[in-house]
This record gives C-alpha cells, sequence and structure tokens, in this order.
C-alpha cells in the first residue's frame, strides 16, 4: 500500500490514521525542522524541563543531600530500570540505567570472560566474536579489556551475518552483536543467533543501542546473557543520559565486574575496606549517579508507557517502507544505493543511502532544516522515530532530497565538521 503513496496529500492522509500521531504532542520539535536523527539523539519530551527544573531547584536546592533518600535519588538506576525493562523482554530487577554503553560493554564483557575462565574448557575457549561493521566502540571496548588482561583473549571480527554460523565455534568465549546495525540499519535474529552460539558454550552480548524503543525485543524468550544500550536514542533521554544494562536472571549469582565501586556494595555506608557485591542487578553499579542526567531518562520512558512496541514497530515499518519507495520512485537516476535491507525481519528504523557525495548532500539536507547524519564510508542515514515522525516529514526529506539532487546543491568537498 505505502509502495502507491505518490502525493503529500496522500501522506497527510496517513498521519490523519495514524494512531501514534497524538504522542508528536509530547515532544517538543523545532518548527520548521524534519528530525530524521532520533536513532542519535532523541528529541527532548516536554516533560523533561519541568522534571529538570524539579529535581535541580527542589531536589538539589533545597533538599540538597537529603535528597538521596528523599527524592529516591540513591534507588533512580534500579527504578528506571524496572520502568525500562517491559520495552527489552526484561523482568523487574533486571535493569540497571547506570554509566555509558561503552562502561556497560566492559562491565558485561569481563563478567562473561571471568565466567567462562571457571569452565573446565577455558584454556581453548579465548575468542570474543564480533562483527567488523559493529558501532567502533563495542570493538575497541572488547580490544581494550582483552590487551589489559593479557590473558590470550583475541578478537574474531567477522565481515557479513552470515560467516557468522561458522565463526563461532567452541574457541568463542562471548559472541558480541549490536542488534541493529549503526550504518546499515541490518536487524540480527536475536533468538536465532543467540541459540545458535550458546549450542557451541558461547555466552551472548547484545548491544541494543540502535533497536531498544525502537522495536520489540524479548530478551527472555531469546535466552539472551547480556545486553546494554543507550536511552538518549529512541528513549528521547537526553544528551548523555546514562545507558542500561541486563544480566539474565540465572547469570546473577555468578556474575562479577571489575569496576567495583561502592554502589555495587551490599552495605555502601558500613564503609567497609573489602568489596562485598550486593546480590541482583545493582552488582553491576559502580559509582555514585549522573542523577540530574538519570532523572531526565524518566520522561522519555513515560511516553512509552502510552503504547506499545508492535503498535511502534508497525508505523517505524511503515515509515521506512515510504522512505525507501519515494527515495526510489523521486530521486531515480540519482546515484543513491540503498544500503539497508528491504526485508522487514533484517531492518531496524532507520534507513541508509550511500552516495559519492554523501556527505555535501547531508550538509545541504540539514540547511533545508532536513536533520539526518552521515556515516563514513559515503552514507547518509535517517532515523524514523515513530513516537514523533509524521508521514509529511518523509515526503518533505524526500522532496528536500530530490531538490538537492536535481540542483546538484550540495558542496562537493564539504569540509566535515567533529561531529558528523
Ligand atoms: C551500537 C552502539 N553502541 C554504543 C554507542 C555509544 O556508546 P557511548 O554512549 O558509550 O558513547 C553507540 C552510539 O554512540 C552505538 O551506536
Ligand atoms: N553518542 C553520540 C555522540 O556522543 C556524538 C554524536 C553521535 C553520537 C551517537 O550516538 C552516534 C550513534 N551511536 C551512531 O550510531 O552513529
Amino acid at each position: 500500500m505505502i509502495k502507491h503513496i505518490n502525493t503529500r496529500a496522500a501522506c497527510e492522509t496517513l498521519d490523519a490514521n495514524d494512531p501514534l500521531a497524538p504522542l508528536r504532542a509530547q515532544f517538543a520539535l523545532p518548527p520548521g525542522v524534519v528530525y530524521l536523527d532520533g536513532n542519535s539523539l532523541g528529541a527532548r519530551p516536554k516533560a523533561a524541563l519541568q522534571r529538570a527544573q524539579k529535581v535541580i531547584e527542589e531536589e538539589w536546592g533545597n533538599d540538597l543531600i537529603r535528597s538521596w533518600n528523599k527524592a529516591g535519588w540513591f534507588d533512580l538506576p534500579a527504578r528506571l530500570g524496572n520502568k525500562l525493562a517491559p520495552l527489552i523482554g526484561a523482568g523487574d530487577n533486571e535493569v540497571v540505567i547506570t554509566d555509558s554503553t561503552s562502561i556497560n560493554l566492559f562491565k558485561m564483557l569481563a563478567a562473561a570472560l571471568q565466567m567462562q575462565a571457571s569452565q573446565p574448557d577455558s584454556a581453548t575457549r579465548k575468542v570474543i566474536v564480533t562483527e567488523r561493521d559493529n558501532f567502533p566502540t563495542d570493538i575497541y571496548m572488547a580490544q581494550g579489556l582483552a590487551e589489559w588482561l593479557d590473558r590470550g583473549y583475541r578478537i574474531r571480527l567477522v565481515d557479513s551475518p552470515q560467516e557468522l554460523s561458522s565463526a563461532v565455534n567452541a574457541e568463542t568465549a562471548v559472541l558480541m552483536l549490536t542488534h541493529v546495525n549503526y550504518r546499515s540499519g541490518h536487524l540480527h535474529d536475536m533468538q536465532a543467533v543467540t541459540a545458535a552460539a550458546q549450542a557451541h558454550g558461547a555466552l551472548v552480548l547484545w548491544d541494543l543501542a540502535h533497536s531498544a524503543g525502537a522495536l520489540p525485543i524479548d530478551l527472555h524468550a531469546a535466552n539472551a546473557d547480556f545486553a546494554v544500550g543507550c536511552t538518549y536514542k529512541y528513549m528521547n533521554g537526553g544528551p548523555g543520559a546514562p545507558a542500561f544494562a541486563w544480566i539474565a536472571p540465572r547469570h546473577h549469582a555468578q556474575f562479577r565486574q571489575p569496576l567495583s565501586g561502592w554502589w555495587g556494595h551490599r552495605a555502601p555506608f558500613t564503609m567497609q575496606p573489602d568489596f562485598a557485591p550486593t546480590d541482583g542487578i545493582r552488582r553491576a553499579l559502580c559509582g555514585t549517579q549522573p542523577i540530574v542526567s538519570l532523572a531526565m531518562v524518566e520522561s522519555g520512558l513515560d511516553i512509552f508507557a502510552q503504547t506499545d512496541m508492535q503498535a511502534l514497530r508497525t508505523k517505524s515499518l511503515a515509515l521506512t517502507d515510504l522512505f525507501i519507495a519515494l527515495v526510489e520512485s523521486r530521486c531515480a537516476g540519482q546515484q543513491l544505493t540503498l544500503v539497508t535491507p528491504r526485508d522487514h525481519a533484517q531492518r531496524g528504523s532507520h534507513v541508509s543511502f550511500a552516495h559519492a557525495h554523501g556527505y555535501g548532500i547531508m550538509r545541504a539536507l540539514i540547511a533545508r532544516g532536513v536533520i539526518g547524519d552521515y556515516r563514513e564510508p559515503q552514507v547518509m542515514r535517517f532515523g524514523f522515530t515513530p513516537l514523533y515522525t509524521r508521514f509529511i516529514d518523509v515526503w518533505d526529506a524526500v522532496e528536500s532530497l530530490r531538490q538537492i539532487l536535481v540542483d546538484t546543491d550540495y558542496e562537493i568537498s564539504a569540509q566535515q565538521e567533529a561531529v558528523t
């Protein structure tokens, strides 16, 4: 049906019939902007401003240190983790919101390697498998940990999802994958990949940065071992908002991570000189949390509580289908190559097109108020956030893209900024 949409008026009708359309009013989006970068930094929930005011003025300003108890600051990582849990198929007391995704990757990987080190085959199980095309921080964190441990761990980088089945074997300690690829938008079959790796004795760590809040996830049904992800993308927690970490309950008792700060201690205010890990998911914590930033995450999560991930997925696929169809019909012959899988089962919530002058074209789009981003090599990335993206936004974005391409209205050798 989406394939036959070829007027802006038809997109207006899609918006008029969209059951999720009213949710957009809960976001503060600047006028005249088509925002297609919620996969990198989500838009601001209007409620975040009042929340920030309350945290800063009342909780910090007025109640001062009493707020650790009175405003529940100390429990915030776990309380918000419980709110996030249903979005990823996790249960109560299984998720904390804390630190950054990079740091949580380090903690989960370190704990997984330690669990594997206690197995009888530990001498030969020394490989961390991931994708060469994974988001670089994931690979860098694994490299840093392996180097620092200096116990013979190696990183094996696979070049395609198809290669995974031959790359994972009895030497694999951990398979660490990003569920939806940051560049291509390719979506892994979490359940099948997890089962195949576990059949070889590997533990499986999922980075949900580009899928949490974008599509339904069921960590329990997939029998995953560990998961991490960002809250500042589809969850709209704000720039640099703390990330989340999930540990399968069956691993809680064995879980040990090396950043053994006092927030992970059994009784931090007894001030004992020896570290004794607390029970459960709070073991993933390290030290004092950035409370103002952490508190912002709740405003984003509260919007998800008004809908469900299946409804969001249905709209997300309609938006990405429409974008692909319109770009291919209206920008035909303009040397654009679709990088994202067409198959719904393999597609997240962003769409990427490659063009030799991708960076210059993206700059021109941003100058016209259509905000996406650019990833090397040559990839223009457009994120579709079903909570606030409209079908007319898709139309308007493609129309701007078409005009820029037809008029060659972009700088061929645009100077790259620090953040692309
Ligand atoms: C897959 C993936 N993991 C991790 C990150 C970021 O990690 P951090 O928040 O630690 O910078 C990103 C994006 O920045 C990402 O796309
Ligand atoms: N975390 C980011 C940042 O600190 C600056 C600019 C962009 C980001 C992003 O989140 C990028 C994103 N993970 C990506 O997929 O490229």
